[in-house]
């Protein structure tokens, strides 16, 4: 039996078993499945449209807000805690909640996402971050400020597991690598924007937290709009609806073509086999108890974890300090070369997307987190040398209050800084650090010292130096460089590919749930990390920390090694079936034919077989 298509492929069936179960209708459907399939990389029906690079400008709004709302806080918390006179305690709160937020709505996510569709989610988590952005700028307390942190919250969380999956789900094959990582592009966008903004209104002395915290409903508002007048819902959430004369109105919208027949198709056949074969019961259990697809959940949740553990937010969060120690007395100035850093993360992800489609998922995140785990050695090995030369303490206040705290008893810096209720404040002549005391540092504001000559934040020539978190030191060049490879090989892999893999590898009755769960593990792991950062350093110093991560970061490597398959140029429809074989698969099956597709295997009902190209024809071998 053979077939000629429009596209000018041949399809021949090279041998055919006779399957009494299989009926003619069904061989029909699955000779185009197959044909929709095995159409080489870039001729897909239709293939792309500008409409699909708007559809995906604007569901990434949605990462752009997620990065915003997570970096913004940092440049206003130190407007706020002067402004409000915040504790450490409410200052963590107003930093995590949102975070532990994130992680119950991106759980949370997942039923909505499967049972009111990807676009009703993210209208919802747009209006979501434009009441919370207006209860933060108009929020006259702290605990008006923690309800609009924790409303921010639920927002980024239910983005962050919804618009990966809508991206992917309208993309073409061969662009849906792109268009996803595009995601992650704004997530760093949003970072940067956030930097810039704090900079800015670092300046003003009153209320510019109002501008920082409440800008964000801007990009917001437009994304509902957006959605609201002429974004469309994904045509494979519509299909498993039933709804299939919308889905294929949407689908021809999007690729802007009207042969998009053997594309719907083939989505269509195996949306009614899934349909079929369908058991009860909730949609985890399911997973769970299917191998591939709970080995997809496997990897998806792990990639996740160890995106976090390689302690990204970290280096982020603590770029200020390192620069810091770099020299970077400034406060304004240590801002402005945050955003530096948050631009170099946007810089390299940019890298990531021009990537992803020409060297795969695979190598791009086995080469990043190789190259991740060599900087974070290189980091550790800059905070190891600055602790052994760090200098020491020569002069001891001897005031009560002085006597009483514990930071008159450290003999070098390196302990001094390690308490966080202490500073270590100095003088410094050329590379000579003299008269140098560790003293309690002002708990309302960290730029100052409790007591002392620290303590009046003048900035003469003869007033000395106040160091917290910090310690002066002639390495801060090898962390500066440690700071700099790690932002140049984590961005590219590690920062986009959890979140573009995980919108690929589960079938479409697990994707919700599948991408809600890898979603929480990623924001579970992100409180986890940066709560517990401090209490590490204080444990194993700073570049026992590092050292720590740079361990986590060697057995992800082994992990994805074993584990993560290339996922590139597949239809969604196909990539279930890298995880039926093997515990660990490594490579696309084909090795490295981008035209080797290896149609769904043994299904059931129906025994697909293989099918392979040569010079233009589709060979099919039923079995
Ligand atoms: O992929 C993103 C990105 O790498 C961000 O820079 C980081 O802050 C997020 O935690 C991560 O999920």
């Amino acid at each position: 039996m053979s077939a000629a298509f429009k596209d000018g492929y041949e399809l021949q069936i090279m041998e055919q078993v006779t399957d009494s179960r299989r009926t003619v209708e069904d061989e029909r459907r699955l000779i185009r499945a197959c044909a929709a399939a095995a159409q080489p990389v870039g001729s897909q029906d239709g293939g792309s449209s500008r409409f699909v690079y708007v559809l995906a400008a604007f569901s990434a709004l949605g990462g752009f807000l997620f990065g915003y709302d997570t970096g913004v806080v940092s440049g206003a918390m130190l407007l706020l805690k002067k402004e409000m006179n915040l504790s450490a305690l409410w200052q963590e709160l107003l930093v995590s909640s949102t975070v532990g937020a994130a992680a119950l709505s991106a759980l949370a996510g997942g039923y909505l996402n499967g049972q009111y569709g990807r676009r009703k989610c993210i209208m919802l988590a747009s209006f979501i971050f434009t009441v919370g952005g207006i209860i933060l700028s108009l929020a006259p307390d702290k605990t008006v400020l923690l309800v609009g942190r924790l409303t921010v919250g639920l927002g980024i969380g239910v983005a962050s597991m919804t618009v990966p999956v809508y991206i992917a789900e309208v993309s073409p094959p061969q662009l849906r690598g792109q268009l996803v990582t595009i995601n992650t592009l704004f997530i760093t966008g949003g970072q940067f924007i956030a930097s810039v903004v704090d900079g800015a209104f670092s300046y003003m002395e009153h209320d510019g937290w109002r501008y920082m915290l409440g800008l964000s409903v801007v990009p917001a508002v437009l994304q509902f709009l957006g959605f609201f007048f002429f974004l469309p819902e994904s045509p494979r959430w519509l299909l498993q609806k039933g709804d299939s004369q919308k889905a294929l109105e949407v689908l021809t919208q999007i690729r802007a073509t009207e042969n998009v027949s053997n594309e719907y198709d083939s989505i269509k056949c195996i949306i009614e086999e899934e349909e079929k074969e369908a058991e009860g019961g909730p949609v985890l259990c399911r997973i769970l108890a299917c191998a591939p697809v709970r080995r997809a959940l496997i990897v998806g949740c792990g990639l996740q974890m160890f995106q976090q553990l390689s302690g990204i937010n970290t280096v982020m969060y603590y770029s200020a300090t390192i620069l810091q120690m770099s020299g970077v007395r400034d406060d304004k100035q240590a801002i402005w070369l945050s955003a530096a850093t948050a631009f170099t993360n946007f810089l390299f992800t940019l890298v990531g997307v021009w990537l992803v489609e020409r060297v795969g998922r695979r190598k791009l995140t086995l080469g990043s987190i190789l190259g991740t785990g060599v900087s974070l050695s290189v980091l550790a090995v800059g905070f190891l040398l600055s602790a052994q030369a760090s200098p020491p303490v020569n002069l001891h206040p001897t005031d009560p209050m002085s006597l009483n705290s514990t930071c008159t008893h450290y003999r070098f810096c390196e302990q001094c800084m390690l308490d966080p209720n202490c500073g270590f404040c100095y003088y410094e002549n050329g590379s000579n650090i003299s008269d140098s005391s560790c003293e309690r540092v002002d708990p309302a504001n960290t730029e100052l010292a409790a007591s002392g000559r620290c303590s009046n934040g003048t900035k003469e020539s003869l007033s000395p130096f106040w160091a917290y978190n910090y310690c002066p030191t002639s390495y801060s060049w090898v962390v500066l460089l440690g700071l700099i490879l790690y932002l140049a090989f984590f961005a590219p892999g590690m920062g986009p590919m959890p979140w573009t893999v995980n919108s690929e590898i589960y079938p479409l009755w697990a994707r919700s749930t599948g991408n809600a769960c890898s979603a929480g593990v990623n924001w579970i792991c992100n409180v986890l990390v940066s709560l517990t950062f401090l209490h590490v350093a204080e444990y194993l110093t700073y570049y026992g920390a590092f050292f720590l991560y740079t361990a986590l970061a060697v057995i992800g490597f082994f992990f994805m090694l074993g584990c993560l398959p290339e996922t590139k140029g597949l239809m969604l429809e196909d990539i279930e079936t890298l995880f039926s074989r093997r515990l660990c698969t490594c490579g696309t099956p084909g090795g490295e034919n981008p035209h080797y597709i290896r149609p769904r295997l043994d299904l059931g009902k129906l025994h697909y077989g293989t099918l392979e190209l040569e010079e233009g024809i589709a060979y099919i071998s039923l079995q």
